[in-house]
């Protein structure tokens, strides 16, 4: 496939594909192994997203940041704990189908089709599709097709890392008089009162249809992030303790990022049946 002249294709290591996108919008970076937006600035910007400088680029293992998609299950896979963390998603690698610019930006379009190997972890026919549109504003969508002929559920995550300036000096907005399951310690519904702010590890998933704005004092900027698709909305930071044991983060990092995710995951599980297909999306921007 011939690139635009916005896009170059090189290799992060032999044998590891990455998108390079310099446009008058924005600079971003995307790994074909998990159709993995790594970097995204729009112009004139520092970086939205987190990438951990102790990233491991290596086919066939997930990358610290960015946005990981997680498919076709959320977290650790519902009966078998050998089975990977949040699904198959983003560790295999994606081909991709289309790459387009405009004023806009760039266009990119990804697919996953099941095999062999897939079989084994999740025995279900499908296509899966990534489009990613990168500009003033980030987008990014995920389609499930059900390609067999019985129905199978799925949960799953656009698990954004978003770069602050200091969590302990974060706000997210969107979120009060909210259910969520925590699951730090023994897991459990609570009920969110006020805005989100943070002093230790938080991992929890609201049930939430709506957007969340990130505010960050620190970098004097406004995060948004708006969903569609979703039915549930992940916060995630490790602090302290956690971080130490991310072999792949510095036990530092924890103070310079934090874990949108725009998902679906307990009762939001989406069940598709034969020929049909869902589409979950979030639209990052300032
Ligand atoms: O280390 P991983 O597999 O990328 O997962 C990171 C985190 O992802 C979050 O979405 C989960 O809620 C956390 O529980 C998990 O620790």
């Amino acid at each position: 496939m011939s690139l635009p002249s916005s896009i170059t294709l090189t290799e992060a290591i032999p044998g590891y594909p990455v998108l390079t996108i310099h446009h008058t919008t924005c600079l971003a970076r995307v790994a074909l192994n998990g159709a993995h937006v790594m970097e995204w600035a729009p112009a004139g910007q520092s970086p939205v997203l987190y990438l951990s400088p102790q990233a491991v680029l290596e086919p066939g293992k997930p990358i610290r940041g960015g946005i990981p998609i997680c498919w076709p299950w959320f977290n650790a896979h519902p009966s078998d704990a050998t089975k990977p963390m949040h699904g198959i998603a983003r560790n295999r690698p994606w081909t991709l189908k289309k790459a387009n610019e405009s004023e806009a930006g760039v266009k990119l379009m990804f697919v996953l089709c099941n095999d062999a190997e897939t079989h084994e972890l999740w025995p279900h026919g499908f296509e899966a599709q990534v489009t990613i549109l990168l500009g003033q504003k980030l987008e990014v969508s995920l389609e499930t097709i059900n390609k067999s002929d019985s129905s199978f559920v799925i949960t799953e995550a656009l698990h954004t890392y978003l770069t602050v300036g200091d969590i302990s000096k974060i706000t997210v907005k969107g979120l009060a008089d909210t259910d969520y399951l925590d699951t730090v310690g023994e897991r459990m519904m609570r009920h969110q009162t006020g805005d989100i702010t943070f002093d230790r590890e938080v991992d929890r998933q609201y049930a939430s249809t709506g957007a969340v704005t990130v505010e960050d004092p620190a970098l004097g900027r406004i995060i948004t992030v708006e969903k569609e698709g979703s039915g549930t909305t992940v916060v995630w930071n490790p602090w302290i303790e956690k971080s130490k044991r991310l072999a792949d983060l510095p036990d530092e990092a924890y103070h310079q990022f934090l874990c949108i995710e725009a998902a679906n995951a307990g009762d939001s599980a989406v069940t598709i049946g034969p020929g049909a297909s869902h589409v979950i999306r979030t639209v990052v921007h300032l």
